[in-house]
């Protein structure tokens, strides 16, 4: 699990940055009391740190000390201060810390703690830069490392869309408005026939005195825009708005793709992926087969132990899929029946699903050793016939599986 280190040496503020942090984020934090703990803490770790919040006035470091030695193993820094004027401000942004925090109130910690989350998420996150001067790119990359994103370059739009085709999961692309082959403008325009504003966020950049430009970046289907010169805290601002966004809109995707309570992708989803699935199975030339699973005498395990009970018994079973069949398309189909799409054939997915089986009906459930469930299955094999058709026809085995005692696989 990634690590964050806190370095501050006022207990009660370290604690609740830690509460904080560990409980809103789910990373582990690390806590220093003082420069030389900090030090000593950053060189028995081999692993390292994600990210560090560290106060800038500590007993035996009162001037920042700590900030250049944290930079020196590669870690990036946000700097927590008492005191705030523009002499602190110039020198920490020269250092090339990710952000300076002035530790007012409560919402300074909960921006501190938004901050430490943006990087933890850059270090996966592709941002492209597009701009004919080489000055301006390597600008902008600098900037951009500096919160741990994984900076790709191109120098006008045509080569941007190649570096799109090697690299689909970009989420930003910053581009400038003025450049050789494909204008920024083209560019957009492009790209929006391809991603949707809520699949990459797009920001403008233009050093012209022209007004307009703004409303036609934003025209063009642009997220957002910003004028040259601007500051770093400018950029930071801007490129982490943007990103939040997506990532809020991924999050309400997911929640109406997933069952609530084991978190597996839901039933309309499976139909809406599965199709495709299929389809580049079937373009590709490679099998498929897809099983329906149901846990048995399930109302039992109600009517015995309760629902909560009940509720455990699905979300362990459901951690079980999880772990036995990470590349395939896995769902709760409805109370306690599951579908698998596996990319795989018949065969191979039946010596899967018997380990699979073996191991439901062997694991207890964790709050009660006492309480095993077990499963019956139906498999079949994918071929050309309608995602419905298929479903169907390993339902049919699946009850073959049920009325021949449970606890078994038909194919
Ligand atoms: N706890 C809990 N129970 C659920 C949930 N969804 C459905 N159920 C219960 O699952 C039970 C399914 O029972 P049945 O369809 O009779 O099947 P079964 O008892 O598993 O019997 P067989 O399938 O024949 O082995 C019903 O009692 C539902 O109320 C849920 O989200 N949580």
């Amino acid at each position: 699990m990634p690590k964050v280190l806190v370095v501050e040496d006022n207990r009660s503020l370290a604690a609740m940055a830690k509460v904080m942090i560990e409980t809103r984020l789910g990373l582990q934090v690390v806590l220093a009391g003082s420069g030389a703990e900090a030090r000593g803490l950053i060189e028995a770790d081999s692993e390292g740190f994600a990210v560090a919040l560290v106060d800038l006035n500590l007993p035996d470091a009162p001037d920042g000390e700590v900030v250049p030695f944290v930079q020196s193993h590669d870690i990036p820094v946000v700097v927590l201060t008492g005191y705030f004027g523009d002499a602190i401000r110039e020198k920490m942004l020269k250092l090339g810390v990710v952000d300076y925090v002035v530790k007012k109130n409560i919402s300074a910690y909960e921006y501190a703690c938004r901050l430490v989350e943006r990087i933890h998420h850059n270090y996966r996150t592709k941002v492209l830069v597009v701009d004919d001067s080489r000055s301006a790119v390597a600008n902008l990359k600098h900037y951009l490392s500096i919160q741990r994103l994984n900076v790709l370059t191109a120098s006008n739009g045509i080569e941007a869309l190649g570096v799109l085709e090697q690299h689909p999961d970009i989420r930003l692309v910053i581009t400038d408005y003025n450049m050789p082959e494909m204008d920024g403008f083209e560019l957009i325009q492009q790209l929006r026939s391809r991603f949707a504003k809520n699949q990459m966020a797009i920001i403008g950049l233009s050093s012209s005195a022209d007004p307009r430009l703004s409303a036609h970046f934003l025209k063009s289907g642009a997220n957002d825009f910003i004028s040259k010169p601007f500051s770093y805290e400018e950029l930071l601002c801007r490129v982490n708005q943007n990103l939040e966004y997506l990532e809020q809109i991924d999050l309400i995707r997911d929640a109406a793709n997933r069952d609530y309570l084991t978190k597996l992708y839901n039933r309309r989803y499976f139909f809406e992926q599965g199709e495709s699935v299929k389809r580049q199975a079937l373009r590709q030339d490679r099998p498929l087969s897809l099983s329906m699973i149901d846990i048995d005498h399930f109302k039992s395990i109600n009517d015995t132990y309760g629902h909560s009970t009940g509720d455990e018994a699905l979300k362990h079973v459901a951690g079980l899929l999880n772990e036995s069949f990470p590349d395939d398309l896995v769902a709760r189909f409805g109370g306690e029946e599951f579908c698998i799409m596996h990319r795989r054939d018949e065969g191979e997915s039946q010596q899967q699903l018997e380990n699979f089986r073996e191991k439901v009906a062997n694991s207890p459930l964790p709050s009660d050793s006492k309480i095993r469930v077990t499963v019956s299955i139906g498999l079949n094999g994918c071929c050309d016939q309608g995602l419905d058709d298929i479903i169907h026809l390993a339902d049919t085995k699946l009850y073959q599986a049920k009325e021949q005692g449970r606890n078994r696989l038909i194919v």
